[in-house]
């Protein structure tokens, strides 16, 4: 093709370029963790591994994928209790040595071990040990700071190994909040596009079409989502690992966050630990998919159906709480555009809390 044809095909001041990461390996199914040996081979990360855990976590696979690998690898451990900047550095130092990560936990471990490896140009495997949130295989991360939380920049894991017989027997509640998370993508969508007509923001249609389909089928597959079942931490993990590709294409956590999260984020700010991660983002679409005018009442009665709570009262937090998040839902992240953003009076916000407990 001559140089002019070239320029004729590209319009001038055509500048885009996108680098999308994701996944080598991805790796969901019954005993999965036993595969590490394969996929680590597969992948030739280096002779020495940290293995972050938490204090439950460690118990429930951190020790066995430990003894798993021992012998192959020179294993090191580190506990992180929680996620914020001292764990951080503390895991920073037990990280320089080796050569990669494996973060074996909740969303926060796998944030933990995100960031450190990123920042230590490092790989790391990402081992869910339950089927909580959509961070799994994206490669951004959540880091709470003393203004609420931040979404900074990582890197996608270069293998997940989600073992759904270690992840089906994690309790209950964390499954429904993984399933909340990604039933928030509904309005997380419509928040994006409301920005895109008010500021310009620019969409992308590949990314917000697979998150909206991740949550169609997680709705329609709803009644599979059983406590216990094996099968239905196979379903929820895939649409764990959908709405992560769909973030990884938009470059951003935005096609699975809007102002559920923003108020979910505010809500841990102000009661920490009383919700987890996908129960306040659920409870948060509820409210912000009455603001956008569309079916609320199906967000509820999906997540009631799933096992999610849909009102502040199943977790104890009182609805001032409540309404005071969604008041301080715009202080988080302002520069995300959302339905929460649009000058929210405290008397709509107390007027949404009592939706939820509408019969
Ligand atoms: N990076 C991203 O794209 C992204 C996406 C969604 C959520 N997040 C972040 O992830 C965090 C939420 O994740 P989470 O809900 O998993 O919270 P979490 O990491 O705090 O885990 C919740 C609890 O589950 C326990 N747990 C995990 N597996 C278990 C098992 N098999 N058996 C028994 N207990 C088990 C943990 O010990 C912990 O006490 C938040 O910080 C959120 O912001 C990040
Ligand atoms: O960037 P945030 O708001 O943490 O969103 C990421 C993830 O929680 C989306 O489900
Ligand atoms: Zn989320």
């Amino acid at each position: 093709m001559s140089k002019e044809q070239v320029q004729v095909l590209q319009p001038e001041g055509f500048n885009k370029s996108r680098w999308t990461q994701l996944p080598r390996d991805v790796l969901i199914g019954h005993e999965a963790i036993l595969q590490l040996p394969e996929i680590i081979a597969d992948i030739k990360p280096g002779k020495s591994a940290l293995l972050i855990t938490g204090g439950t976590t460690r118990e429930v696979a951190g020790e066995a994928v430990a003894n798993l690998l021992s012998g192959m690898y020179d294993i090191s451990r580190f506990i992180a209790g929680k996620l914020d900047s001292s764990t951080l550095e503390e895991c920073a130092k037990a990280a320089s040595p080796v050569d990669f990560l494996i973060g074996i936990g909740g969303g926060r471990v796998i944030d933990c071990a995100k960031i450190v490896s990123y920042k230590q140009g490092k790989p790391f495997i990402s081992v869910p040990t339950a089927a909580s949130h959509d961070g799994i295989i994206s490669g951004r991360a959540t880091l709470p700071t003393e203004n609420g939380s931040v979404s900074v920049e990582a890197h996608p894991p270069v293998a997940v190994v989600a073992d759904t017989g270690i992840i089906a027997k994690a309790p209950h509640r964390l499954m429904a909040s993984g399933c909340a998370d990604v039933i928030s993508n509904y309005t997380a969508i419509l928040d994006w596009e409301l920005a895109h007509r008010i500021r310009g923001e620019q969409i992308s249609e590949y990314a917000i079409a697979l998150s909206k389909m991740t949550a169609e089928i997680l709705v329609k597959d709803a009644n599979l989502i059983k406590p216990g079942q094996e099968e239905a931490a196979w379903i929820v993990v895939k649409a764990l690992v959908s709405s992560g590709v769909s973030m990884a294409i938009a470059g951003s956590s935005r096609p699975a966050s809007g102002g559920e999260h923003k108020f979910g984020h505010a809500l841990e700010r102000l009661i920490p630990g009383a919700a987890l991660h996908g129960e306040a983002c659920g409870i948060g679409s509820i409210m912000t998919m009455y603001l956008h005018g569309g079916d609320w009442r199906e967000i509820r009665s999906s997540l009631h159906h799933i096992g999610a709570p849909t009102t502040p009262k199943e977790l104890n937090i009182p609805d001032e709480i409540v309404v005071e998040a969604l008041m301080k839902a715009r202080e988080i992240r302002p520069e995300r555009y959302t339905i929460l953003d649009m000058g929210l009076t405290r008397e709509s916000a107390e007027y949404l809390v009592q939706l939820l407990y509408e019969e």
